[in-house]
């Protein structure tokens, strides 16, 4: 078991607050985890945390302290969260993202790109890792609507729950590698993938930062109409947030639920924040005692958190991420299936059901107990199957062919009894070599070939002279070619890669 890190983040007093105040501030320090905080009727409270990121504090120590741990565990297959909390003008986009996420000092520059940095350096430095893919998604909560931040059109994403995957934004835009509105959530999500050398194993690690919106209390923003609105959807979300972090922690009174359907923000966070995450929430506030208060209820919201207990585990599930191979067939449920058949003509009844369980907690067997799950379930094939292709699609783009053409037939070196391969043009894939055998390497061709002399020159007769003449025909056809690209053909545009079996490969 281990506890979510909360840290509390006290801003510079900005030029406004110091001309409204002068040097007083509402916090006083008392070491690095620990401060006392006074309230409008100058209570004194003593407020702990994991660590106190005083006004001085660089973006790099918020960054190791609190972040990279979470980078690492991403890395190692381990879901982790980073949630920036605070009232409007607090310092959680600062912290989040920088003072600018398009141009800042590389001092001055956020979680975010530090984030995609240090995924990078981490995944790069494991030297079992054969492939790997991140991708990121942005998205906003606004108004209880999911927005896609790649593509402003998606304004109302469905969020879906995969037993493979998790919690997913059906649709979102994922690339590899927009500005948010202030009175929305910002949530950036990382999916790493890796493939390991060797046995080919499979494992993903899922990475959310959310930039949350501000949480001061509707009726003292003196707003009206839409924002108004505005604000009381976010202090919605933001309260089910606390609902959330308070059944965690035991407080709900409501047994072992969690209400993470009750808003979209915690919906997307289920498999996020505790449970099987590692969870860090920054707690940003304005040093001013004009706005004790709403510091007061940041801090009190990171002291309820921090006894949330998660208990991360690896996701190196033997169902969704095992051999290559078996992590996309989709025939393993009618594997299991077949041998728990075999097992009920040999065990009994009851030892066949504890089996049948356990395949199912293992996930190995999918259970299509309601319609939405078998929908998901679905959907899981599909987008294994989706996978297993783009997989394919890479790994024919990646292949070396190794063939021989000879007498104008195209052989495959790997295995002799294809002598005579088709060459064949697909739109996707441009030229392919229909049913030759595949071996992974570098997207380079190397062709080796045959000797250039003179067909009657080698005084060979019979079938050595026919061969002789049909690679001086192929060379000849590899002449007019490059005769033809570099514009010395006088035949237009027309470059006659179809003379020969050797050129249209
Ligand atoms: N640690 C810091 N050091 C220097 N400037 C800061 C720091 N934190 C915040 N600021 C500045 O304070 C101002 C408000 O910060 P920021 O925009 O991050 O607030 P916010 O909590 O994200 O507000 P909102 O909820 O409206 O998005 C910005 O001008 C920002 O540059």
């Amino acid at each position: 078991m281990s506890n979510i890190t909360v840290c509390a983040r006290l801003r510079p007093s900005s030029s406004k607050e110091r001309k409204d105040n002068g040097d007083n501030v509402c916090m006083r320090r008392l070491d690095a985890e620990t401060f006392i905080f006074k309230d409008e009727k100058e209570e004194d409270f003593t407020f702990s945390f994991d660590k106190v990121f005083y006004e001085e504090s660089k973006q790099a120590e918020v960054y190791e302290f609190l972040v990279l741990p979470i980078v690492r565990d991403a890395v190692n297959a381990i879901n982790g969260t980073f949630i920036t909390y605070g009232q409007t003008g607090a310092g959680k986009t600062y912290s989040m993202e920088g003072p600018s996420i398009l141009k800042c000092d590389e001092e001055k520059k956020g979680i975010l790109p530090r984030v995609v940095d240090g995924l990078f350096e981490h995944i790069k430095s494991l030297n079992e890792v054969e492939n790997y893919s991140i991708k990121l998604s942005m998205v906003e909560i606004y108004m209880e609507k999911v927005r896609d931040l790649f593509d402003l059109s998606k304004d109302n994403i469905q969020i879906k729950e995969s037993k493979v995957q998790g919690i997913l934004l059906s649709g979102a835009t994922e690339t590899e590698m927009n500005m948010a509105s202030s009175r929305s959530h910002s949530v950036y999500i990382f999916t790493i993938q890796q493939e390991f050398t060797g046995d080919k194993r499979m494992r993903a690690g899922k990475l959310v930062l959310v930039d949350l919106a501000g949480s001061e209390k509707a009726e003292k923003t003196g707003a009206e109409g839409r924002v108004l609105e505005e604000a009381k959807m976010i202090n919605k979300s933001l309260s089910a947030l606390g609902n959330v972090i308070n059944a965690l922690t035991g407080g709900s009174g409501r047994g072992n639920h969690i209400p993470y359907r009750d808003s979209k923000l915690t919906r997307i966070l289920q498999d996020a924040i505790g449970g099987n995450s590692r969870t860090a929430l920054l707690c940003c506030c304005s040093p001013s005692p004009s706005n004790a208060s709403e510091s007061l209820s940041t801090l009190r919201f990171g002291g309820r958190a921090k006894h949330i207990k998660a208990s991360p585990r690896v996701n190196f599930n033997e169902h969704k991420y095992a051999k290559k191979h078996e992590a996309f067939c989709p025939n393993k449920d009618e594997s299991c299936e077949r041998i728990l058949n075999k097992l009920r003509e040999r065990l009994d009844i009851e030892d066949v059901k504890l089996l049948e369980e356990l395949f199912l907690l293992e996930g190995i067997l999918f259970d299509p107990g309601t319609v939405e799950e078998a929908e998901l379930g679905y959907e899981d094939v599909t987008l294994r199957t989706i996978s297993a292709l783009q997989h394919d699609v890479e790994a024919l783009a990646c292949s070396v062919k190794e063939v021989e053409i000879y007498m104008e037939k195209v052989r495959d070196l790997f295995d002799l009894s294809k002598d005579n391969i088709q060459i064949k043009e697909s739109k996707v894939q441009g030229i392919l070599l229909s049913g030759a055998t595949e071996d992974r390497a570098g997207k380079l061709v190397l062709v080796d070939l045959a000797g250039s002399e003179k067909a009657e020159k080698t005084g060979a007769e019979g079938r050595v002279l026919e061969e002789a003449k049909m690679i001086n025909k192929s060379l000849s056809a590899l002449g007019n070619v490059i005769n033809a690209l570099t514009g010395g053909s006088g035949r237009g545009n027309h470059i006659p890669y179809r003379d020969s079996s050797l050129l249209e490969f």
